[in-house]
């Protein structure tokens, strides 16, 4: 049975996401502490996949990820899913809300209960850790008072109780997880896909702008677009990018293509389909037929068939 890696313990949302991304085939499911662990478990051959947070709707991307998905050998994501976050407050039977000195959890939960916090813990000492279920364990342990975890942690740590349950600042707050693999096969295209690519652009006027005109040129639906550092050369970025289509459809394949020729380097993190199955609307001119006809209009040109 394949083995598939997933940021634990378990009782973590990824826990749940990577159910979710696995459930059409049998496969065992291997906690990783980290999700550059993870990953590093995918590139060595020892897990098959590795399903692993990429974004929340409240906070934004998850770093930590997006830096391993490219600070070294290509991986591609196979597949999305969304899940709603909100969050159980988990605590030793004998501790009340006011006696919590301190909180932990990851700090994705932790952005995304500030507001309770400030209500109902304003002095408690918040602690940062690698997943909401750690912060579940470590209250287990005795480590700290409360931990900010998902609701089926309590299934993996029956001593604790919720303190609180559904708690989030933001209601209908969700998740974005990605199952990741070694480059290989890719998923057929549905007409609902998803391409992600990872660009370092040089540093000259325009160089973003050109970038995505290559993509609104071809009417390309840019759904996310993130910078994060290169790291060794200060102010300067690499660009995620997510945007509808698959990487076998005309227009997104003529983009890409572009943007080799444009960019220092591009970097393919997959197509996959869209987690909502929404169809991308696309303009007649840049419709598969569009660009079909376009190209045999082309042929017929060069073999001197037509003018
Ligand atoms: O720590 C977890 O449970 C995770 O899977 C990461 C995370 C944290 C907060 C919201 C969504 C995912």
């Amino acid at each position: 049975m394949p083995e598939i890696a997933y940021l634990g313990p378990p009782g973590t949302f990824t826990e749940q996401a990577t159910r979710l991304l696995t459930a059409d085939f049998d496969a065992e499911l291997v906690p990783s502490d980290t999700v550059p662990v993870a990953l590093a478990a995918v590139r060595s051959g020892d897990v098959l996949a590795a399903g692993v947070p990429v974004e929340n709707s409240v906070e934004g991307s998850v770093p930590a990820t997006l830096d391993a998905l490219t600070d070294d050998d290509p991986l591609v994501a196979v597949k999305e899913v969304v899940i709603p976050v909100q969050f159980d407050v988990l605590a030793h039977p004998d501790v009340d809300l006011d006696r919590v000195e301190t909180v932990a959890s990851h700090p994705h939960a932790l952005a995304q209960v500030r507001g309770w916090m400030t209500e109902n813990l304003p002095k408690a000492d918040v602690r940062a850790v690698s997943s909401t279920a750690a912060a579940a364990a470590a209250v287990a342990a005795g480590e700290f008072d409360a931990a900010i975890s998902a609701p089926v942690a309590l299934e993996h740590y029956p001593e604790l109780r919720a303190l609180e349950t559904g708690v989030a600042d933001v209601r209908d707050a969700a998740t974005r997880f990605l199952l990741v693999r070694k480059p290989g096969a890719l998923p057929e295209p549905t007409g609902a896909d998803r391409t992600s690519i990872c660009a370092v652009i040089s540093h000259e006027v325009g160089t973003l702008a050109d970038m995505l005109a290559e993509l609104s040129l071809r009417g390309i639906n840019l759904s996310r677009i993130e910078s994060r550092p290169v790291k060794h050369s200060f102010g300067h970025y690499r660009f995620y990018l997510d945007f509808d289509g698959h990487v076998a459809d005309a227009r997104v394949g003529e983009a890409m293509a572009a943007l080799r020729r444009r960019c220092d380097s591009v970097r393919f993190l997959g197509s996959y389909p869209k987690a909502d199955r929404a169809v991308a609307s696309v303009r007649p001119g840049s419709s598969e037929q569009a660009f079909r006809n376009a190209a045999e209009w082309l042929a017929a040109v060069r073999a001197g068939r037509l003018a």
